[in-house]
């Protein structure tokens, strides 16, 4: 087992953040009470509790709903911004040098905003955070992306507007919300967009739903990287020290679909039932592309320190295991191939091998 206080200063990478469901609770408080919004209670330690408790439901369905509050006070580019800013230095200060944080315009527009000035907000939030992270010594490199609803008809309308800003740290194209009935082929022609585009996909599938949304996730809609992915165990068949992959398991380690796993998360919506059971360690093991992800750190009560620790708590996992499941994390990431180069020699490897040889020393 690894130490926290380890755990936390190792630098680490997040591929897989909602914007609505990291915000600090006292954040949610002095925003809600601007707009007059109201909110199950407006002390903020109370509020974080309703967060995590009311998410502990085993569905996925119920777990979302909890979004209704966070979005409500996520509507001007002000509160767009404050947010957004805010959680990039607690990232920093968590030890994280690089997050794609995704979340979805079409739900920011209750109060008046176009699609393009709430990708404005945010991009300045970014930029004022990573700014401000850097004068405390904390430098990290962050982007968004756009997430599209699977039950609306937005779709392409989001797969545009991530094309048209790519070049302002917009890093790809998602979907999210309910995933039982709701088939990313659903969004065939945004996809095919982004494919034609040039531009890069994930999509959360194999979440609460199984292998047929994997495949038509990775076969049909072109998707780089898989939000969770966690059903592709379903594929995968274990009988003492035998284990027999299918095609799509097969096929998903062979081109190394990088899997966007959020353990907590996963407990939460019921996708898995412990994180002792969890299928990462079973994946990481034959050799999956595993990353591992916060998901919704507000509703988890968690941060990628934390994760980490729940991680190596259940499956003994040392330092370099982490270190493993973060090159993975890099490596998967939608940045230039050389930016990803750069932060793996010049900050992820010595950032690990300074704490491995403090480690050596002490042991
Ligand atoms: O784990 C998840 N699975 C599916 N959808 C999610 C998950 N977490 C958050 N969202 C949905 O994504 C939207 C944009 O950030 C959130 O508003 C929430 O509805
Ligand atoms: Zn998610």
């Amino acid at each position: 087992m690894v130490a926290r206080d380890v755990l936390h200063r190792a630098p680490k990478v997040l591929l897989h953040d909602h914007l609505d469901g990291g915000l600090r609770p006292q954040t949610i408080v002095d925003l809600a009470g601007v707009i007059g919004h109201e909110l199950p209670t407006s002390d903020a330690d109370g509020l974080a509790r309703w967060f995590a408790e009311s998410c502990n439901s085993g569905s996925l369905e119920l777990y979302l709903e909890t979004f209704r509050h966070t979005v409500a006070v996520m509507q001007t580019p002000d509160a767009l911004r404050r947010v957004a800013r805010e959680m990039v230095l607690d990232l920093a200060a968590d030890g994280v040098v690089y997050v794609e944080s995704r979340w979805a315009p079409e739900q920011h527009l209750t109060a008046g905003l176009e699609l393009d000035q709430a990708v404005a907000a945010v991009r300045d939030g970014l930029a004022e955070g990573m700014a401000e992270a850097r004068v405390k010594g904390t430098p990290i490199v962050a982007r968004q992306i756009l997430t599209a609803m699977r039950h609306a008809s937005s779709a392409r309308e989001i797969a545009e507007l991530a094309i048209r800003h790519r070049d302002e740290r917009v890093a790809g194209f998602d979907i999210a919300g309910a995933e039982a009935g709701y088939p990313p082929t659903r969004h065939l022609d945004a996809f095919d967009y982004i494919k034609r585009n040039n531009g890069y996909i994930t999509i959360h599938a194999g979440e609460a739903f199984g292998l047929p949304s994997i495949w038509e996730a990775v076969q049909l809609c072109g998707a780089n990287r898989l939000g969770h992915g966690v059903r592709v165990i379903d594929d995968i068949t274990i009988s003492g020290d035998q284990v027999q992959l299918g095609r799509l398991a097969s096929y998903i380690r062979n081109v190394r679909v990088p899997l966007e796993m959020c353990p907590s998360s996963n407990v939460q919506t019921g996708a898995v039932a412990s994180i002792a059971d969890h299928p990462i360690r079973i994946l990481a093991q034959l050799g999956f592309r595993v990353t591992v992800n916060t998901d919704n750190r507000l509703m988890s009560n968690t941060t990628m320190t934390r994760e980490f620790e729940r991680l190596s708590d259940a499956f003994d996992y040392q330092l370099s295991d982490i270190r493993w499941l973060t090159l993975n994390a890099i490596k998967s990431a939608f940045s230039p191939h050389p930016d990803r180069l750069a932060l793996i020699e010049n900050v992820i490897k010595p950032g690990y091998q300074t704490l491995l040889e403090e480690l050596d020393q002490s042991a």
